[in-house]
């Protein structure tokens, strides 16, 4: 069953009213999509990881990807979309402060591009710039990540949803990430089935959110 963007955040916070934190959510879902990642690649020892990261939540479910990868033993670098003093929530800065700690990654901030010319290539390249959150037409340093990822030729996924694809609509009016594979939280989003050009193989991973948190919503 496909759910809203609207309906997402409703569930969302009814879980997190329950106590199922955000944070929570945020891991599972880093956690889940790391390991399709190992599964698909069979082993991502040394492979080379280039994470997106925005300001919001998808940003954070990059970094907790990142970690988790480093933890498989990839080399693993984080592309910040900013400032770590611009991050909008407080999961994704407590992950960016976890990763701070993190010598075994390395870290790229304020969201200048220049940074990756002189990079080596990569082998995986995670998409955690934007999700359910996006609005509007998509704003720089956004649009040039999502220029570079269309360019590169290391395998693509697409955290939650590819960045700059509308997950209620279907509609990339804009730049947008065409992903190899997307790994969406708790349900399909109704914009995706319709997509898989853009979403590549998709998958559905459950992030433990309580389902007595949809009563009321579907
Ligand atoms: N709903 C859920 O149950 C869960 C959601 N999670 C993640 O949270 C995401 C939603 O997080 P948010 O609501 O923080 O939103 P996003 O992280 O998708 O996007 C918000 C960020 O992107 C920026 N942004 C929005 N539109 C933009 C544009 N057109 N150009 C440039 N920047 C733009 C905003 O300024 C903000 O920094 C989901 O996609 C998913 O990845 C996960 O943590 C797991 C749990
Ligand atoms: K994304």
């Amino acid at each position: 069953m496909c759910i809203t963007v609207k309906q997402m955040m409703q569930i969302e916070e009814n879980g997190h009213q329950m106590g199922f934190l955000r944070k929570f959510m945020m891991e599972n879902a880093g956690a889940a999509t790391a390991k399709r990642l190992v599964e698909k690649f069979g082993d991502v020892k040394s492979k080379r990881v280039l994470v997106f990261g925005g300001l919001g939540n998808n940003g954070g479910d990059g970094l907790v990807i990142a970690r988790h990868l480093a933890g498989y033993g990839s080399s693993v670098t984080v592309f910040l979309l900013g400032k770590p003093n611009n991050i909008r929530s407080e999961e994704c800065s407590w992950n960016w402060n976890l990763l701070e700690k993190m010598e075994s990654i390395k870290l790229l901030t304020d969201g200048n591009l220049e940074h990756l010319n002189n990079l080596d290539k990569f082998d995986i390249i995670v998409d955690g710039i934007l999700g359910t959150g996006i609005s509007g037409e998509i704003r720089e340093p956004h649009a040039s990540a999502i220029t570079f990822i269309s360019k590169s030729n290391a395998f693509k996924v697409a955290v939650d949803v590819p960045s700059g694809l509308n997950p209620d609509t279907g509609e990339t009016n804009q730049a947008c990430v065409k992903a190899d594979m997307t790994v969406t939280f708790h349900r399909m989003k109704v914009g995706m089935p319709k997509r898989t050009d853009v979403c590549g193989e998709i998958y559905v991973e459950k992030i433990g959110i309580p389902l007595e948190a949809e009563i009321g919503v579907l």
